[in-house]
């Protein structure tokens, strides 16, 4: 029962939300925040942009490897997933995600106004980087980009049934299209274990209302290409069932960025930062590599 004063009542997980490290977004919703705090002055910050049914305490890893350089990392959980507010996995207007990570963006930069920041997106957190980044191109100092969702895949995306699901969002807006395979998430068994035994993440089948949303979105990821000119760090996995990689492909090929870099990992799944050690380690020491190169063209200050 919410408490008459309005204020904050439970997550998902019935935990307290003046518990929580949490922001109220535009709608009135609890959206559940992390933040990792190196021990010293930061010296930049990464946003962490979650995909679609997981959540942002998976991305504890890869916070970790970048508080080992001073950097700040701060990450939510979308609307509708882990301990934020809202139905799971769905969104009325794909740019909600965009409008509530601008929010947060706003929140660190009034504490951190003059650090560096970069955006790092997996998957569906991809397009909403990139329509962040082209929102506010002055904001970031570069993107980071994990198998971001930019064409959708085409067995799941056929003309038919893009048509279809148009039709059907008007019919059976809660039909299910189907579960994420945890499979297809990585190569990795124990990352498979580990997402098809998460708690947060939402195993549900994916609905059409919701598959509208993402096809709306790689509509707008298209459009934004051709504007986008940050500098930009892009994974992709050859053996990606879930994001086709040929969007990378396209973006690498469209992006007016001078600074580009796309890493293809050969048989590499979905999830690069969840994959088998040699590949996940690899991409750990790319983003690390890559972040430093540009913190040291822009004089941020070296680490100590
Ligand atoms: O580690 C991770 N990665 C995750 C899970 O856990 C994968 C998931 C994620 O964001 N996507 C994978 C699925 C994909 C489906 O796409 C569609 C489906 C129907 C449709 F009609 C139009 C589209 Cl575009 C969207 C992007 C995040």
């Amino acid at each position: 029962m919410m408490p008459e004063d309005g204020s904050p009542g439970l997550s998902p997980q019935d935990a307290a939300y003046k518990d929580l490290q949490r922001y109220t977004n535009a709608d009135g919703q609890q959206i559940y925040c992390k933040y990792w705090k190196p021990t010293g002055q930061p010296r930049a910050l990464v946003f962490v942009v979650h995909g679609a049914g997981e959540h942002c305490c998976r991305y504890d890893d890869l916070a970790q490897v970048l508080v080992g350089l001073n950097i700040f990392v701060f990450a939510h959980d979308h609307v509708g997933h882990g301990q934020s507010e809202g139905e799971r996995m769905i969104v009325s207007d794909f740019q909600i995600y965009v409008r509530d990570g601008m929010q947060h963006v706003d929140l660190v930069r009034k504490v951190f106004p003059d650090l560096p920041m970069f955006i790092c997106g997996h998957s569906m957190g991809g397009a909403i980087s990139i329509l962040m980044a082209n929102e506010r191109p002055a904001e970031f100092s570069g993107v980071i980009l994990i198998s971001p969702l930019v064409l959708p895949n085409p067995e799941s995306a056929t003309s038919f049934k893009v048509f279809a699901a148009k039709i059907l969002n008007h019919l059976l807006p809660n039909l299910s299209l189907g579960c994420i395979d945890p499979n297809s998430v990585s190569r990795n068994k124990q990352e498979v274990e580990s997402y098809a035994t998460d708690p947060l993440v939402y195993h549900g089948g994916m609905k059409v209302c919701f598959g509208v949303q993402l096809l709306n979105a790689t509509a707008l990821v298209e459009k934004a290409l051709p504007h986008f000119k940050l500098p930009l760090l892009l994974f992709h996995g050859t053996a990606d069932k879930l994001c086709d990689i040929r969007g990378s492909q396209l973006m690498m090929d469209t992006v007016p960025s001078e600074d580009k870099t796309l890493k293809i990992y050969d048989k590499g799944f979905h999830a690069l930062h969840k994959e088998l050690p040699e590949v996940t380690s690899s991409v750990f020491q790319e983003v690390e590599r890559w972040i430093l190169q540009r913190l040291e063209a822009t004089g941020a200050a070296p680490s100590n």
